[in-house]
Parts: structure tokens; sequence; C-alpha cells
């Protein structure tokens, strides 16, 4: 999407250096915009597990770009392929929730099976990498194209302007462009509909209030930033029109993992009666599994992501305590919503039930 102005990727190959991946460190937004350069897997490892970079296609992008700079460093190796199976394993450790990081290491790796030479690797996996960052963005803009119609038929009801909830960052900053959650609701905005987000601040990183509410802005849509807490408020008086999120691995059945706080969100809208929408491209689906409750692994992540919170002061950013210093935190970053609170998937090719029919019916191929 645009920053001031400018059309830009969430990641990309530095303009002048192209053994460097340039990607926007999105712990100091919304205060900095501020590009770090990747130029080396552990580089790109370190990224994805202290979420410079986050959002599981981004995280995958990521990867499969750190798989791009290992085979660089593999040029010089006698056993070039046992590096870059070294550096697949390093970079599938960094975050255990979000499929399409193994989704595209595998994919890196397949790549890597058709190659005989370490100089033929370096070409192979760029061009693949960069096959995935154009996939992943065309595949977010399709997810826009199918789902704006959601809004555009609650427009052509009600006549007033759409009242969309969201959860966590489920943009174009959780992918290589457009986003999942909000690709329908850049469409919207630029066709003219008048929409109006309700963003969920998202504790305890605050993606909501930090990420989603900066690039909403970027783009001119209307956003209120909200408590966690608020949406079953806000819900039961009528306010919202339509929830949209994304996931970070939704399975076979249509089972839906997303940050911490989304099942909530589920179970409100399904007392309400407001619809329920997961987007996701085709790659966060995990197709060998079917229990999600039972079978996503949750990651839980240091305990003073809780305890602490940042924010700009006059002094520049500044991190606080919130509790008792002696008080123990848990900190589960996902949750898994139940395909039955889920009112469909948006998807690359189209709207489905959450259901393996209806992941079928769309995705025939992986019967
Ligand atoms: C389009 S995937 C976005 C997804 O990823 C976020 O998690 P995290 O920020 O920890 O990577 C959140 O679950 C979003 O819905």
């Amino acid at each position: 999407m645009k920053i001031n102005g400018e059309p830009t990727r969430s990641i990309r190959l530095h303009p002048d250096n192209p053994r460097v991946v340039q990607v926007i460190d999105q712990r100091q937004l919304p205060h900095q915009l501020t590009w770090m350069d990747l130029a080396s897997v552990d580089e790109a490892a370190y990224a994805i597990k202290d979420m410079v970079v986050r959002g599981a296609p981004l995280i995958g992008a990521t990867a499969a770009m750190g798989m791009y700079l290992a085979a660089l460093d593999a040029v010089a190796e006698p056993d070039f392929r046992g590096v870059l199976t070294q550096a697949a394993h390093s970079l599938g450790q960094t975050r255990p929730t979000a499929v399409n990081l193994h989704w595209a290491l595998t994919s890196q790796m397949e790549a890597l099976e058709q190659v005989a030479t370490a100089s033929e690797a370096v070409d192979r996996l760029r061009q693949n990498a960069e096959a995935i960052l154009t996939a992943d963005e065309e595949q977010c803009r399709q997810i826009g194209l199918h789902g704006v119609q959601l809004i555009e038929d609650i427009y052509a009801r009600t006549g007033q302007p759409v009242n969309i909830l969201t959860h966590c960052n489920a943009g174009w900053l959780a992918c290589v462009d457009w986003g999942t959650a909000t690709s329908p609701i850049y469409h919207a905005h630029d066709r003219g509909l008048p929409v109006h987000v309700w963003v969920d601040e998202t504790r305890p990183r605050n993606q909501g209030a930090k990420l989603t509410a900066w690039e909403l802005g970027q783009h001119g849509v209307p956003h209120t930033v909200i408590p966690d807490n608020a949406g079953g408020h806000l819900m039961q008086h009528g306010l919202v029109d339509l929830a949209i999120v994304g996931t970070d691995r939704t399975t076979r059945q249509g089972d839906v993992a997303n940050k911490i706080g989304t099942y909530l969100k589920a179970l409100a809208a399904h007392d309400n009666g407001v619809p329920f929408y997961v987007a996701l491209p085709s790659s966060t689906i995990d197709w060998t599994l079917r229990d999600g409750v039972k079978e996503i692994p949750i990651e839980q992540r240091s305990q003073d992501e809780v305890k602490y919170i940042d924010g700009l002061s006059p002094h520049g950013v500044t991190s606080v305590l919130i509790c008792p210093e002696s008080s123990p935190a848990a900190n589960y970053a996902f949750d898994v919503t139940p395909a039955r609170l889920v009112t469909g998937l948006i998807t690359e090719r189209g709207i489905c039930p959450a259901s393996e029919a209806g992941l079928l019916s769309l995705f025939p191929e992986m019967a």
C-alpha cells in the first residue's frame, strides 16, 4: 500500500544491494518508520522471532528471503545443501503457530532440489522467494476483490456507513501488500463506499492500536481504536455490521487460529448475530490438521510483553511496568476459534463456509 503516497511493500530487496533484504521494523511503528537491513539467515530469523516482522504471510515471505540470504552465504561451502537444510531448520524454530512459515520453507527446499550447484541455488531461491512475495500480494488483492462484496451488500441494504470490527493487524503490514482482513476494506474505500473500522487495540503487543490504526490512517480509512473489551458492547448496540479478522493457521475443517482474543470476539458476534468472517490466503490453510483447538500449536511469548507497555513520551519511546514486578504473567499469543463460530472464509479463490466441504469446493485438488 502507499506510505506518503508511495506504493510500498513491507519487504523488498535493498534497492542498491540485492544481497540485502529490507523489512519495515514494525516494533517502531506508529511513531517511527524504520527499514531494517537483513544480510544473513540469522538476521532474518531474529526479525521473525523478535517480531520486527509479523503476520503469517509476512513471516513466510521473510523466511523465504532468509533462505535466499542463506544461499548467498552457502556458495563458499562444500556442503551447501547441508548449510541450507540447517538454515531452514533455524528459521522453522522461530515461531510455531503461523503455518506460512513452514509452507514457505518447504517451497524453498523443494526449489533447492531442482538445482545442482550452490550458485544455481542462489538464483533459484531468490527467484522462488520473489515469486512467493508476488503471489502473496496478488492473493491478498484477490481476497479483497471477493470480500468487498460483503461490504457492498451491507451498504446496499442499509445505505449507511458500514462499521467493520477487526482484531490485531491482518493488514498489509502482516503481508507483502493489501493485507487479508484489510484488503476488502481498502477495496471498499477505494470504490468510495463509506466504511468505518473499529480497531481492537489487541493486547499485549497492541498490533491493532499501533499497526492497523497507522496503516488505515495512511490510506485515509476512517477508524476508531477501541479497547479489546469494547467489541461485545458495540455489537450489542448494533454498532458493528461485520467482523473480519485474519488467521495464522486454519485447519481443513475451518477452525481458525488467530491473535489471542479472536475467539472472544467470535463468541460475541455469534451471540449478537454479527457476521464473522476470516480472510486468508491458501498458504495459511493447514490441510494436515482438523481439530484446531487440539492440534494447532499456540505460541507462548515472554511475560514481559504483558507486564510492560511501550509508547511515545516527551523523552521518546518508553516502556513502563504496568503491574507489580513480582506478579507473574501468562502470554498466550493466539487462540483458536471453532469453525461453528465462523460465518465464512474469504480466500483468493472466493468465499466459502468454514468447513471441509466449503474449503474443498474452492480447493478441490486438496481432497
Ligand atoms: C494476515 S496474518 C495476521 C495475523 O498475524 C498476527 O499475529 P502476530 O502479529 O503475532 O504475527 C495476528 O494473529 C493476525 O491476525
